[in-house]
């Protein structure tokens, strides 16, 4: 097959959300969406929904691992992003399957749901920070998650840039610092090693936000598979998620998921108009 007739495919690994609005299954909503082929690993079920997590179970390291190696001896990935990764030896596992297939890697240091259930174990954040973050080329924490990968406490912009670069010497090559826990407008600082940016975007007043960082680092990884530059497709993926969460369908009693198919949506009802 020509490289031009070649299918961009990514690689998610992270836990399966019962809701589907965040984990495994909202990353493969956005790479269907993206139009990038997806492909997962499974660390982790949890039964939840959109008013908090009922219960979790662990997969062993072996089987994640072993997930990986058989999708990857077949398919391939051009890009791949981590999620909830639980216990300290499944990040571990990751890590060696990061380094031996020389993955692409989007980091999303996930420790807990939007409910404030826990997702990684408290002992697991050394290794996130040893293991992982220096195999990522992306790392994309939200406010608590930078403040708990640095110690430090993180409210203003210029705490963000700070925040990204103490990331970035823990060895991530770029890093995003999300703000949609920020009280005012949801403004990221994007940090590539040499300069900082700003991701802006509007405040889209709704309690729909579940998954909204699984949806972003998984465009992230969508839109480098599809070949984009590692600032582009920030900024891509920034879009993408603002248009999920102002289209949420306005599902269940809590935090509800947000939509992925809306573009196509919209094209549908332009045929019918
Ligand atoms: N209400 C909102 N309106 C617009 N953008 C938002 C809103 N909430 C979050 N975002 C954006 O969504 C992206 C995900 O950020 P957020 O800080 O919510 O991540 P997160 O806390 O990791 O998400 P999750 O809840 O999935 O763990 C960021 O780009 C953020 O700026
Ligand atoms: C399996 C899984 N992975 C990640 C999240 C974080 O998403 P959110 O913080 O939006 O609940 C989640 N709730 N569940």
């Amino acid at each position: 097959m020509s490289e031009e007739q070649r299918h961009p495919r990514a690689l998610t690994i992270a836990g399966s959300d019962s809701s589907a609005g965040a984990g495994i299954q909202a990353d493969l909503k956005t790479f269907a969406a993206l139009e990038v082929y997806g492909l997962s690993a499974i660390t982790a079920i949890t039964a939840q929904n959109t008013l908090g997590v009922r219960a979790a179970f662990e997969l062993p390291p072996e089987l994640v691992e072993a997930q990986i190696d058989a999708v990857l001896e077949d398919i391939g990935a051009d890009a791949a992003k981590t999620g909830m990764l639980a216990t300290a030896p499944i990040i571990e596992a990751v890590a060696r399957s990061v380094a031996r297939w020389q993955l692409r890697l989007v980091v999303d240091p996930v420790m807990a749901a939007k409910s404030g259930d826990p997702l990684l174990r408290p002992e697991a954040v050394a290794a996130l920070r040893g293991v992982l973050l220096p195999l990522a080329e992306v790392v994309t924490p939200n406010l608590p998650e930078a403040e708990m990968l640095t110690g430090r406490h993180i409210e203003t912009l210029e705490e963000m840039r700070e925040a990204a670069r103490a990331i970035h010497d823990l060895g991530a090559r770029h890093v995003v610092v999300k703000g949609g826990h920020r009280l005012d407008a949801p403004i990221d600082v994007y940090f590539d090693g040499t300069g900082f940016s700003e991701l802006r975007a509007e405040r889209i007043e709704t309690r729909h936000t579940h998954g909204t960082g699984c949806t972003f680092s998984a465009a992230i990884a969508a839109f480098l598979a599809r070949g984009l530059a590692v600032a582009e497709a920030v900024a891509e993926a920034k879009r993408y998620v603002t248009e999920a969460i102002r289209h949420a369908p306005g599902l269940g009693h809590g935090h509800g998921p947000t939509e992925h198919f809306w573009q196509w949506k919209q094209s549908k009802e332009a045929q019918t108009r």
